[in-house]
């Protein structure tokens, strides 16, 4: 399964479609690389050529406006996680506060983010719908645009329902047992551009800074042939990660980590800038689908990755507090 690039590759439908003492191989895979890195390449995923494509075309039209039309798709009020955010809106490095974390200037990257696009179900609390139910700034793209990021939205949640049954069986647990703590959850798409660099960026100004994401799992399609995201290995040393083709590069957030009582890593990672050689010539875009539990998911320590030797190393934390305190963090 390590193939080119020496980097973890797992096919989803073989996992799927093997016998059950197959699917413990599997898992028994996918657990060591989950403790090593938390980042793997998905093949067999089965989302269609034709969206993807469509995916692509439809956001980068929408990167090419003028900026005047882009920020009539701005959120609608500050903190609010949904819409268009300019160049050098966000700086992910800030949610790692406290952390040794190096100069803390906002990234080189321009993005828009949607949210849940199933109805509200009318167990909201205030927060809840203030945050992540805000509005998603719809009326200010186009309808092609909108419908397009709905179905890809939708492919997303259903492929990151699929690994999290391959994350079950990866931990000994029953594969439905992650279930109930996604009945209605809040993940986000995120398209992000980084736009060419004409001007050589400022000393520690990156294109995205080091962060580990926030929830359980992050499905992201790097445009093909572009370079920068690097995952941060336990030796201290920057490794990059290629952009494989008809691949998601999948990794685990801090939910994972918390859930598995550190025995996952929720791996720092960057985008970093292109080599001065190609100024002016290395735009680079990718799609980030990142998987949240439910608003009040509670997640804390499962009881197979705990034992007297090792106590639950974090409190149990609630889903959607913990992902609005990282969010704005970082604005
Ligand atoms: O653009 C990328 O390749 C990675 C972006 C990322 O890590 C993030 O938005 O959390
Ligand atoms: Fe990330």
């Amino acid at each position: 399964m390590t193939a080119q690039h020496d980097f973890p590759l797992v096919n989803l439908h073989e996992f799927e479609t093997t016998s059950s003492t197959g699917r413990l191989e599997y898992g028994s895979r996918v657990d060591t690389i989950c403790r090593r890195s938390g980042f793997l390449a998905i093949t067999g995923h089965g989302v269609p050529a034709d969206l993807i494509e469509t995916m692509w075309d439809e956001t980068r039209k929408f990167f090419d406006l003028p900026l005047e039309q882009k920020l009539k798709a701005c959120p609608r009020q500050p903190g609010d996680p949904y819409g268009y955010f300019t160049v050098k809106s966000e700086a992910l490095a800030r949610s790692r506060a406290g952390m040794d974390r190096g100069p803390l200037l906002p990234d080189l990257k321009e993005s828009f983010s949607c949210g849940p696009i199933h109805p509200l179900t009318g167990r909201e609390g205030a927060d809840e719908l203030a945050f992540c139910y805000a509005p998603t700034p719809w009326s200010a793209v186009s309808p092609a645009f909108h419908a397009t990021w709905i179905a890809y939205y939708d492919a997303m949640e259903k492929l990151a329902e699929r690994i999290m049954r391959l994350f079950a069986c990866a931990l000994g647990l029953p594969e439905a047992y992650f279930n109930p703590y996604f009945r209605a959850p809040i993940s986000s798409l995120r398209g992000l551009n980084y736009p060419e660099q004409d001007t050589a960026p400022q000393p520690g100004q990156i294109r995205a800074g080091a962060h580990s994401d926030y929830g359980t799992l992050t499905l992201l399609l790097p445009q093909q042939g572009s370079g920068g995201l690097e995952i941060l290995g336990p030796d201290g040393q920057w490794q990059a990660v290629p952009a494989i083709p008809d691949a998601f590069v999948i990794n685990i957030g801090d939910l994972m980590a918390l859930w598995t009582n550190n025995r996952w890593v929720s791996t720092v990672h960057r985008v970093v800038n292109p080599p001065s050689s190609r100024k002016g010539q290395d735009r680079r875009q990718s799609l980030a689908f990142f998987q949240q539990p439910d608003w009040d998911s509670m997640i804390e320590a499962l009881p197979n990755c705990v034992s007297t030797g090792h106590p639950p190393v974090f409190s149990p934390v609630r889903s959607g507090t913990y992902l609005m305190n990282k969010f704005r963090s970082t604005q």
